[in-house]
């Protein structure tokens, strides 16, 4: 069994009055990706933004429970966002390229963090884009703009940005759902190959997709957490009906 990097505990969560989390509870390993899936409205992209703290940005959201993050409690007021925020970084449902260009996009973070050598930064540009299957596509045009790239390689781009940073974990909020089936596989292959240096969570309503890239699987249904096994179990011998249910078809 691999190193846990989250254990979620208890975790509640409500938009204002309207609870969408129920007291989930999970540990979540190191190096792996992890799953979350379920239909429509069960709190997949609500429970993955936790993680990061992203409804902070609505004073009214507010968080129960405890994601204790190598320990340590992130629900709280104690932890630096920002800083956060550098270890976990997030890829988004549509590409969002910034509008500079494609050595720009990478280098990004980096400057933010104060990295203004520029070899060091050509490296470390070039590093991300070789971890993010880009390098090869793109490597004779980096002062180009980041809009001329396909959707496809904008989502590569994208995750090469957040790996630049030397995230400890990636989020990603159903990445593919803006592309065409060919660089969704790309993407796939990616995500799956990525784990050997950061800590994946992906929420996907594609469980072939579920299936194909992820260790471990989170099943949701109505904010809770219905059932969490390795990929490959919760797929082939799920231990609840509705977990079944839901991965034939029979229902979401
Ligand atoms: N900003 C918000 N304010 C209030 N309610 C919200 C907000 N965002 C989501 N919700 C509600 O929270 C519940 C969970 O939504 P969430 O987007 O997390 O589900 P999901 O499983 O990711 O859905 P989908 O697969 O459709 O993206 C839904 O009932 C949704 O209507």
């Amino acid at each position: 069994m691999s190193e846990v990097i989250f254990e979620v505990r208890n975790l509640s969560f409500y938009y204002g009055e309207n609870k969408v989390l129920k007291d989930i509870s999970l540990d979540i390993y190191k190096k792996k990706v992890t799953a979350l899936i379920g239909p429509s409205g069960c709190g997949k992209t609500t429970f993955l933004r936790c993680f990061n703290r992203m409804h902070d940005l609505y004073h009214l959201n507010k968080y129960e429970g405890e994601i204790l993050f190598h320990g340590e409690n992130i629900l709280t007021d104690k932890i630096d966002i920002i800083e956060l925020r550098s270890r976990i970084g997030m890829v988004f449902q549509k590409p969002t390229p910034f509008p500079m260009s494609i050595f720009d996009n990478v280098a990004y973070g980096l400057r933010l963090k104060g990295i203004k050598n520029k070899s060091e930064l050509q490296d470390r540009v070039e590093k991300a884009l070789k971890d993010a299957a880009l390098w090869d596509e793109v490597k004779d045009r980096l002062n180009d703009t980041a809009s001329g790239l396909s959707g496809g390689q904008q989502q590569r781009l994208c995750i090469a940005r957040a790996l630049a940073v030397e995230p400890e974990v990636i989020l990603f909020d159903e990445p593919t759902s803006a592309l065409d089936p060919v660089a969704t596989g790309r993407i796939e292959d990616l995500v799956h190959s990525l784990r050997d240096i950061v800590t994946i969570i992906i929420v996907t309503h594609n469980m072939q997709q579920a299936a194909r890239v992820s260790d471990y699987t989170a099943f949701m249904y109505l904010g809770e957490l219905i059932e969490y096994d390795e990929t490959t179990t919760l797929f082939t011998r799920p231990n609840k009906k509705m977990t079944e249910d839901y991965i034939t078809g029979r229902f979401g």
